[in-house]
């Protein structure tokens, strides 16, 4: 099987009947989302949910599941999500599909973070991947040249030769750090800069990472926190 797959189907297991549910983005959350939606559609599965992309929202209507919004709920039981890279301490990059503000509001909401990806995902320093940094459209070259002081070379994203827009209308820069041997300080500076909505650091809050290897073993790492 499909390792994203093998990942994305077996965290399902955290999710039950009565439960809040967080809906991650990209093609491994698509799993998720799918398994989940099987579940709800034939096999009674009562949840509430919240997407992290209206992408996920549409995939998720389409199987019938109850989608709500933050004026209705105060939590999340637990979120699935992917992630670009995940290190031995369970942080991560996210943004490559560019759904990282909303993921990081998701992750913050949620009493249990799981996390879906394949083995490739799996790094000893996170940083290959570059920092995908989402930033507001007004005065963006001034964020820009405030962001590349920190050390970075940020790269304004584009899909299909056109500027990508995320689904909050902002633009994603995706800055290489290199290697980021301290994403802590990292993500602190990025925080300090006007502009800068949000980073795909996402750091101290995953629970558990669930590997789906191509030989089609699984490998689970639960957070020491
Ligand atoms: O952060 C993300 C979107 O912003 C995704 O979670 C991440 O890109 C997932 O990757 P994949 O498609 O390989 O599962």
């Amino acid at each position: 099987m499909n390792p994203k797959q093998l990942a994305g189907e077996k965290a399902v297991d955290y999710v039950k009947s009565g439960m809040k549910v967080g809906l991650g983005t990209g093609s491994t959350a698509y799993f998720t989302i799918q398994e989940i939606g099987r579940r709800v559609k034939h096999e009674g599965l009562d949840i509430e949910a919240i997407a992290t992309s209206i992408e996920s929202e549409r995939l998720a209507k389409e199987w019938g599941v109850k989608m709500v919004d933050f004026s209705e709920i105060d939590h999340l039981d637990v979120t699935i999500d992917g992630a670009d890279e995940a290190d031995a301490n369970l942080n991560l990059i996210k943004g490559g599909g560019g759904a990282l503000l909303r993921e990081k509001i998701v992750a913050f909401a949620t009493k249990f973070y799981v996390i879906v990806a394949d083995e490739r995902k799996y790094v000893p320093t996170l940083g290959a991947f570059g920092l995908p940094i989402e930033i507001i459209p007004f005065g963006w070259e001034e964020t820009f040249r405030e962001v590349t002081a920190l050390g970075c070379t940020p790269k304004r994203r584009e899909k299909n030769e056109e500027i990508f827009i995320t689904d909050n209308h902002n633009f994603i820069f995706d800055c290489d750090f290199g290697l980021i041997e301290n994403p802590h300080d990292v993500l602190q500076k990025l925080q300090g800069i006007p502009g800068v909505v949000e980073s795909g650091l996402f750091l101290d809050k995953t629970d558990v990472l669930i590997i789906g290897n191509n030989d089609g073993t699984l490998k689970i790492i639960e957070s020491k926190k």
